[in-house]
């Protein structure tokens, strides 16, 4: 079994930094003709894998949406995974989930474990309640070669308000990223099986952490395109972090509408190599 770590190295190897996000708005789907019902998630859903497939390397398909259909939503996200997986794309369920420590993990097992419906690679995950309350998904996550990407410095305008409060470790974020850094540094690889939100819309400084903080660190950014971060500040923003910087693209991607999607994704894709190299 390979590690999330090294898997994620060896994705950014092959196919570069760039993550398509699946976020079937229903502004998007009416763009693109399709109607906002769960097979119209399931079209969605797979024309992005099929533009995705030979062009990126990872894929973020967003729960919230296709949850919205209920059971059938489901259905159809459980399609969209199978297929990008079978495609040989990295999936990170953008899920969101987290609880105490006995609930997490039913979240945890219920996205990372292999042959469960919505198996993914990776999902993202709350650590609210304390780092130490996501620990069972972790130990599932290094026993599977899965991965979990924590919320630590979020790319949204309100983020702050919470994230940068200080107590006795520093702000919010940076006590996260010092228990997800210690996981890391024990699991003695580069790059570990533990990853961090870090919106590239962040003011590093004022949430209380550095860039060398990050070193072992996969990190999940969103925040570029629509919410207003540059693909060629991506250099400035994550510094020496860059290599270990999953670029996070939905709407900017997904307003190409299905015909001009594959370009889209290949010119994002060429920018973005070309940032993370400047
Ligand atoms: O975990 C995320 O992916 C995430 C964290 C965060 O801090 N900000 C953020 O925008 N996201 C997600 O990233 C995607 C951003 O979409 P675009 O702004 O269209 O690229 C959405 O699916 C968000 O839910």
């Amino acid at each position: 079994m390979t590690a999330f770590g090294q898997r994620l190295s060896d994705v950014f190897a092959a196919s570069g930094q760039l993550c398509v996000g699946i976020d079937p708005h229903p502004y998007l789907m009416s763009e693109w003709g399709i109607a906002d019902t769960p097979d119209g998630l399931r079209e969605f859903g797979l024309r992005v894998v099929e533009a995705a497939v030979g062009r990126v390397g990872i894929l973020k398909p967003q729960v919230a949406f296709f949850e919205r259909h209920g059971s059938a939503g489901f259905a159809a996200l459980e399609t969209v995974f199978a297929a990008a997986r079978s495609g040989g794309l990295l999936v990170i369920a953008d899920a969101k989930r987290g609880d105490v420590g006995s609930t997490v993990e039913a979240y945890g097992r219920a996205w990372l474990t292999p042959g469960s419906p919505l198996e993914a690679d990776a999902m993202t995950i709350s650590a609210f309640q304390g780092v130490g309350s996501i620990g069972a998904p972790r130990d599932l996550a290094l026993a599977t070669g899965k991965g979990l990407f924590v919320l630590a410095a979020t790319s949204n305008p309100e983020s702050a308000s919470i994230q940068t409060a200080r107590g006795d470790a520093g702000t919010v974020t940076a006590t996260i990223l010092s228990g997800i850094r210690d996981w890391n540094t024990a699991e003695g690889a580069p790059l570990g099986s533990v990853g961090a939100v870090i919106g590239a819309t962040v003011d590093f400084e004022s949430f209380g952490f550095d860039d060398a903080s990050l070193a072992v660190i996969p990190v999940l950014a969103p925040g570029l395109g629509h919410q207003g971060a540059s693909f060629s500040d991506l250099r400035r923003i994550y510094g020496s972090a860059t290599p270990n910087v999953v670029v996070s693209a939905s709407r900017i991607i997904l307003s190409a509408g299905p015909s001009g999607l594959a370009a889209a994704i290949t010119a994002q894709a060429d920018e973005v190599a070309k940032a993370v190299q400047s």
